[in-house]
């Protein structure tokens, strides 16, 4: 039998209705995870080219009766569900050796692996996040479906930031309404008290009791019942021994929702509908999507503050102090509630475009010329020891206003010719601007939505949405830094534009098409020819290299760096004094 590991195409056997055989290839890529049953790895379809994520059960594991008949259970729920918080189910094959389930991909992981990297969230994601899975409960429910073994780790988010549901090997669908269920399932800290009862059978309750403890979970770091010993965990559940340790701040609401959920009794809790319009959802506005920042970081009091009911008009800061505006533009838009279908007012962050007319005329101005300039794009690709963020593709458009890039990892900048420096995030939603209160003074950034900034800096951003408009790209490299990786300054000459990133990283295009990436943290110089072959040096015995192509390119990019220096302010184009 193919080992796992070592199979790099899987082939799926498909017989048309005419009896002929044909095979579909999937080029299987990196492990994403292991269960107890299954190994998930990346796949990419080799017709339709679409990146799925494969889940494959060895079926020797799979022989005894019960262990087949709960995957044909769980590929029969799955399979009948349609809903965008919940795991989209592709498709189901087999070969002799192994079971495979295609699913849809969810880059960005489980909210156990944000919840490691983060400890706790803020009430603002735990709210986004919790709409999501609440809606994604109403959908199951109204199909007669229990998950019965809702957690942290089986909550997955998309490359968007999205919720989706996932894992349905413990699920269950109910003949009838009033049935009741009484296998023991589920998983030891969220596994509600009637479950571990027993007597009466279990029913939709045991969803909104898991519910209940990861709101806990994500609010506090641990869930309420956790000790070292599974019996004892069960003990505490069954009297229902947990509290909020002083340590944490929490809201009122939110304390108030969980004791609400965790009750012994499950037809005391409240329904779906009742938590949704419990005050814990009313007390502010909520985001659709979280930024893809808050998976390293939590959202910035700046972010944050556009969801409060009633901001005061006290200006916020960050870092040193500038204070943020409000711009004429800031929305009062209409929006859907997911879980009610209600209209709501919300001002949402959009990264929609609604220019006023004045925005259009500034924009009719330039975009024209500047779209018919051509960008640059890099041939640097990802390797192991070079940067992971670059700049991709780039246009100088300083003859007017500035030079605007787009980085690997999906956010687009603009370094403008008065020295200042914006940067949007990968989706568009959020962007830093960087600035000096005076030319001696140290440069300090602000975070702004796309949907909320200060009037005056319009132009600005709508040369920033300009650009990400048209220096589109591929292949994104999933990164999170904070403040977001941006031009720090740029120089350019008849031979070479050379570009000083926030990350410490010096990249230089050459009018042949070579390029030179130096990387100070790792003391690492990449060389790609006009051919775009990749060479690695270590920066300190590079110029000792004997090829001469890339020591006197180096060497040049050395001068240019010490003229760079000599000037701190102002990025130029030397090309015209040389
Ligand atoms: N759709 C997906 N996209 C990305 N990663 C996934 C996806 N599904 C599963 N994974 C990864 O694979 C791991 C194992 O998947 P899963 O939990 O479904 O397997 P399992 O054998 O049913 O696990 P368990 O024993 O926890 O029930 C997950 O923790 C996750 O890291």
């Amino acid at each position: 039998m193919a080992r796992q590991e070592d199979m790099q195409i899987i082939e799926e056997k498909v017989t048309k209705s005419n009896g002929e055989v044909l095979y579909k290839r999937y080029s299987k890529g990196r492990l994403l995870g292991k269960g107890g049953f299954a190994s998930v790895y990346e796949i990419i379809s080799q017709d339709s080219k679409v990146l799925s994520a494969v889940k494959m059960m060895d079926k020797s594991a799979l022989t005894k009766g019960r262990a087949r008949q709960k995957l044909m259970s769980e590929v029969k729920i799955h399979k009948s569900l349609s809903h965008t918080n919940i795991v989209k189910f592709e498709h189901f094959f087999e070969d002799n050796d192994y079971v495979y389930i295609i699913l849809e991909i969810c880059t960005n992981q489980t909210l156990s692996d944000l919840l490691r990297r983060r400890k706790r969230l803020t009430e603002l994601e735990i709210q986004c996040y919790l709409l999501q899975v609440l809606s994604a409960l109403k959908y199951l429910h109204s199909h007669r479906v229990i998950h019965r073994d809702i957690k942290l780790g089986n909550i997955f988010l998309s490359d968007k930031m999205e919720i989706k549901m996932g894992d349905f090997g413990l699920a269950t669908k109910l003949e009838f309404d009033g049935e009741r269920k009484r296998t023991i399932c589920g998983t030891p800290n969220y596994i509600a008290p009637e479950i571990l009862d027993g007597r009466f059978g279990h029913s939709y309750e045991v969803d909104i009791w898991s519910f209940g403890v990861l709101m806990y979970t994500m609010l506090i770091g641990k869930p309420p019942f956790e000790t070292s010993d599974v019996k004892t965990t069960y003990r505490r559940i069954r009297m229902n021994a947990y509290s909020f340790p002083e340590s944490v701040q929490i809201s009122a609401e939110s304390k108030d929702l969980i004791e609400r959920i965790l009750i012994i009794d499950p037809t005391a809790r409240p329904s779906l509908t009742e938590i949704g319009q419990h005050g814990f959802f009313a007390k502010n506005l909520i985001p659709k999507l979280m930024p893809t920042s808050t998976l390293a970081v939590p959202p910035t009091p700046v972010y944050m503050r556009q969801f409060e009911k009633n901001p005061s008009l006290r200006p916020l800061s960050r870092g040193r102090d500038i204070s943020v505006g409000k711009s004429p533009r800031s929305n009062s838009h209409k929006d859907t509630d997911r879980s009610t279908g209600k209209k709501n007012e919300s001002n949402r962050p959009t990264s929609r475009e609604r220019a006023s007319s004045r925005d259009k005329a500034y924009s009719g101005s330039h975009s024209g010329s500047a779209t018919k300039k051509n960008a640059t794009a890099s041939n640097y690709i990802l390797t192991t020891e070079g940067p992971k963020i670059w700049i991709k593709k780039w246009v100088d458009y300083s003859a007017k206003y500035g030079v605007g890039y787009a980085l690997s990892n999906g956010c687009t900048g603009v370094y403008f010719n008065d020295t200042t420096k914006i940067i949007s995030d990968r989706d568009g939603t959020i962007f830093q601007y960087f600035s000096r209160r005076d030319r001696s003074a140290e440069e300090t950034f602000v975070e702004y939505s796309l949907g909320n900034f200060p009037a005056e800096m319009q132009k600005k951003v709508t040369l920033l949405m300009h650009f990400r408009k048209h220096l589109t790209i591929e292949d994104l490299v999933e990164t999170y830094e904070n403040p977001l990786t941006h031009v720090k300054k740029w120089i350019s000459t008849s031979h070479a534009m050379i570009f000083r990133l926030s990350n410490k990283v010096v990249q230089v295009h050459f009018t042949d098409k070579s390029e030179l990436m130096l990387c100070s943290t790792n003391k690492i110089v990449v060389y790609v020819n006009k051919n775009g072959e990749i060479s690695t040096y270590a920066l300190a015995t590079a110029m000792e290299n004997n090829n001469k192509e890339m020591t006197k390119r180096l060497k040049y990019t050395k001068e240019i760096l010490t003229t760079m220096l000599q000037n701190p302010a102002q990025s130029r184009n030397l090309a015209k004094n040389e």
